[in-house]
């Protein structure tokens, strides 16, 4: 735990503080008790200060009564593992090929690795945060995928979507007071024993959804999305459900799992579903508690 900082405050910035804080207060009673489904990417893990603030967010999250549930990846991180042990991967549609050897990889970086380093994080500010594999206790099964480019069918080796979700593994750790961390790797439904690389994206839409979940907050490495991709002047701050169904095929490769992740979550009764930079720091306390939010959001209709 960080030693409380005591440093002398002006009136007037105190004033501003108290204003920032009662800013949040409309927000803490609209989430308080509720679950909000935060998927963190790794290109959001780049740096310890990231993670740190990453950690800090969550814990205030679950101090101030709402019930975070933490879906990650870690795409670069098992990219750079799979380069060290000399494994090739090429990605194709914005999904990785994932072959015999490199599921083993992934699962090794993901529930063996980057899992239990944010626990640990979230750990250092109470005992709360508890890892999951999408391969626990039934949390998640998957079914195999390939991906359609240009109107062809290419395979994708041990690749899957999340098919079924069982969230009682995760409501038993959140009526215990806990703070879920999940690792987006699913069973293969059709081959016992075998696991799936499924896209964190689609893994946290598909647990917000089963666990009725109030928010989807994405973490990316841009501000948003933008409507004319590369044009920065194109930012998209709010789109409805029939908005995104209509740009959805016009997307280009990384922001198409991440925005069909939106969809299906609001589609599936999640009240909004953003896209966030998690490159700034405490970007999910910024979108959770102001009023205008950061980053993309996305509510039905
Ligand atoms: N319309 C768009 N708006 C924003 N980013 C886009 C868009 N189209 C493609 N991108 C790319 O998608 C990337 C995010 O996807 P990805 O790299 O898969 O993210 P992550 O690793 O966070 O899951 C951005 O860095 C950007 O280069
Ligand atoms: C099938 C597929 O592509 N899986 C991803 C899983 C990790 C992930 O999604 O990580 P980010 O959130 O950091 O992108 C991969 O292997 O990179």
């Amino acid at each position: 735990m960080n030693d409380i900082d005591l440093q002398y405050t002006t009136p007037e910035e105190a004033a501003a503080k108290a204003g920032v804080l009662i800013e949040s207060l409309p927000w803490l009673q609209r989430f308080r008790d509720q679950i909000i489904v935060i998927k963190y990417g790794g290109n959001a893990m780049v740096s310890e200060e990231l993670q740190e603030s990453f950690a800090q967010d969550i814990a205030y999250l679950r101090f101030v009564g709402v019930k975070p549930v933490v879906v990650h990846g870690g795409g670069p991180q098992i990219s750079k593992m799979l380069d060290r042990l000399s494994i090739e991967s090429e990605f194709k549609g914005g999904y990785r090929v994932t072959s015999t050897e490199a599921i083993d990889v992934v699962r090794m970086v993901l529930t063996g690795q980057i899992n239990p380093q944010l626990v640990a994080r979230i750990n250092a500010y109470g005992p709360f945060a508890t890892g999951l594999s999408g391969e626990d206790a039934g949390l998640f099964g998957g079914r195999r995928r390939g991906v359609v480019i240009d109107g062809t069918e290419h395979d994708l080796g041990h690749v899957g979507d999340v098919v079924e979700v069982d969230p009682q593994p995760v409501h038993d750790q959140l009526d215990a007071g806990r703070i879920p961390v999940v690792s987006s790797i699913a069973p293969d439904l059709d081959n016992p024993g075998h696991s799936l690389n499924v896209n964190a994206d689609a893994a946290a839409a598909a647990l917000a959804t089963a666990l009725g979940a109030t928010k989807l907050v994405v973490l990316t490495d841009v501000p948003g999305l933008y409507a004319d991709w590369p044009n920065r002047d194109s930012l998209v701050s709010h789109l409805t459900s029939t908005d995104l169904r209509a740009m959805l095929p016009k997307l280009e490769s990384g922001m198409i799992p991440k925005m069909q992740a939106c969809l299906d979550a609001v589609d599936g009764g999640v009240d909004t579903a953003a896209i966030i930079d998690g490159r700034q720091p405490h970007s999910v306390l910024v979108e959770v508690f102001t009023a205008q939010g950061i980053g993309t959001e996305v509510v039905a209709g």
